[in-house]
């Protein structure tokens, strides 16, 4: 059994105010027992290209490593710390950052599919006009087990969490922000479908809604079992989602409705 907690941290302008707010939450998701917390997408900057180079940082070199490491630390947490932006030479990506209970790096994630939408009287929104694209599938070994790891907009790349579960994944989490298009239509269904065809766990945590920002979360953090099943949800305000995952369950899934097994991949 692992007791995650997905802290729905309200993002602003200041990043001190944000490192702030995720040393707040973290503190509360372990002393209600949490194991591992995980931060939303850019959960110390604004979502909005125009900010991604002021507030990059080096890795592990910048303030936001730094923080967090102490923070998963003195939490005895593992630490799935969000996304920020990450500055290589003079390239940007979108970073997520994973820690132990002791502080140490255990895996970092570039999101690998930018963002570059343009949907009628929706959202437009461009990544590639500052980001550059991470290149590698992301997993990471824990005590429960094997987890992998995603970006938002990865999500919608069905081959990446199949990859990954044939590799072994029983997790996969997603630190994301989508919006108040894309949101209502396609998160919690997104969620369910790669639980659905993997017979996996997937995670994923937004910011809090926030009127006054340029680009709106829609929130909505959330946990899915393999059956598909949304375990538990937050609204779009800001809080913290706590819920127990049980790993027995993946094995359930799959012998009752082996479709792992029974996969034809010379049709396919
Ligand atoms: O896929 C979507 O609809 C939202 C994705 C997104 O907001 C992101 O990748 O940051």
């Amino acid at each position: 059994m692992l007791k995650i907690a997905l802290c729905q941290l309200p993002v602003n302008p200041n990043k001190q105010d944000n490192l702030k707010q995720a040393a707040i939450m973290l503190e509360e998701a372990s002393a209600a027992g949490a194991q591992l917390a995980v931060l939303p997408e850019m959960f110390n900057c604004p979502y909005d290209i125009h900010c991604f180079r002021d507030y990059a940082e080096v890795i592990p070199a910048g303030e936001t490593t730094k923080a967090l490491s102490k923070l998963a630390r003195s939490n005895g947490l593992f630490l799935v710390g969000g996304s920020i932006p990450e500055l290589v030479d003079e390239l940007l990506y979108n970073t997520s950052i994973v820690f132990n209970p002791q502080g140490e790096i255990i895996a970092k994630h570039r999101k690998a599919h930018l963002f570059d939408v343009c949907v009628k009287n929706g959202i437009k929104f461009m990544e590639s006009e500052v980001l550059s694209p991470g290149d590698s599938v992301t997993l990471f070994e824990t005590p429960w087990g094997k987890f992998g790891l995603e970006i938002c907009y990865d999500i919608r790349f069905p081959e990446l969490t199949r990859k990954m579960a044939k590799e072994g994944a029983l997790l996969v989490i997603v630190p994301a922000a989508f919006n108040l298009t894309t949101g209502p239509a396609h998160w919690e269904l997104l969620f369910r479908s790669r639980a659905l065809d993997n017979q996996i766990f997937m995670l994923g945590t937004s910011p809090a809604r926030n009127p006054q920002a340029s680009y709106i979360a829609y929130g909505h953090s959330i946990a899915v079992n393999p059956w598909g099943q949304v375990i538990a949800k937050l609204d779009e305000r800001p809080g913290t989602l706590i819920a127990d995952l049980d790993f027995n369950e993946i094995e359930e899934v799959r012998e009752a409705i082996p479709i792992l097994k029974q996969r034809r991949e010379n049709l396919y």
